[in-house]
């Protein structure tokens, strides 16, 4: 059932999901697996002064940016956050979160921490969820073993990675990823209970209750 077809919700914007977590945890993993679960859920593509990995395509892993023209993002005002990590910038274009929430969709953000606080003083609406790895080790291995990183920029992702878990205090949720399916079946069982908040129903129900009476 859409929203368009439900007498109770017909109106209602989509939810913001925002999904942080250390550097090789699996976010973009679980991203894909649970986009090709739900495919009504929209992904948002950040922008990123960070040079492209081996396979990664500009204008669907990331928009790849000068430093230039990132700052003149930031003062045209078209990014909804943006941090700097690990010597890179990274921010959300804010016109495209927006249009996908009007439209009635959800929209996930991948994204690390401080952006993560940001989009909450703008959307506490929204949903927060925090990426665990079973245990530092496997976060080591993980992001090791992909083979995209220097050493140097391993050891200071495990670096910021310290920072990142200690505020995973501010989520609404946090989620160990030990297997890809069973961290994307957890995701999907917060997203079907958000919808069911009955704070998207309640102005609804209201203005039939007042039709009624
Ligand atoms: N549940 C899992 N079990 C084992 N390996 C996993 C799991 N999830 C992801 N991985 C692997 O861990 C590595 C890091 O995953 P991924 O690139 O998705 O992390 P990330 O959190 O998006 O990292 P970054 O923030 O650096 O982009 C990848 O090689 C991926 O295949
Ligand atoms: N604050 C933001 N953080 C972002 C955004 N897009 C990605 N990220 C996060 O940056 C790190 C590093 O990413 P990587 O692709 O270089 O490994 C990771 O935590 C991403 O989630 C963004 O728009 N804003």
């Amino acid at each position: 059932m859409t929203n368009k077809e439900c007498q109770w919700g017909g109106e209602e914007r989509g939810i913001l999901i925002v999904l942080s977590g250390p550097s090789g945890v699996g976010k973009g993993t679980v991203c894909s697996a649970l986009r090709s679960m739900s495919k009504d859920l929209v992904y948002s593509v950040s922008a990123t002064t960070r040079l492209p990995r081996e396979g990664e395509i500009d204008g669907v892993n990331y928009f790849f940016k000068t430093r230039e023209q990132f700052l003149s993002m930031i003062d045209n005002e078209e990014l909804l956050e943006w941090a700097e990590y690990v010597g890179n910038y990274y921010g959300t274009p804010k016109a495209f979160v927006e249009q996908t929430l009007a439209s009635g969709k959800d929209i996930i953000l991948e994204i690390e921490v401080q952006g993560a606080l940001k989009v909450k003083e703008k959307f506490p609406e929204g949903v927060f969820i925090f990426l665990l790895p079973p245990s530092i080790d496997e976060l080591q291995n993980r992001i090791t073993n992909r083979g995209t990183e220097s050493e140097e920029t391993i050891r200071k992702r495990m670096t910021a990675a310290v920072e990142e878990i200690s505020l995973s205090e501010h989520y609404d949720y946090i989620i160990v990823n030990d297997k890809v399916e069973a961290a994307c079946n957890r995701i999907r069982s917060i997203m079907v209970a958000e919808h069911c908040k009955k704070e998207r129903y309640l102005p609804k129900i209201k203005k039939w209750i007042e039709e009624v009476l």
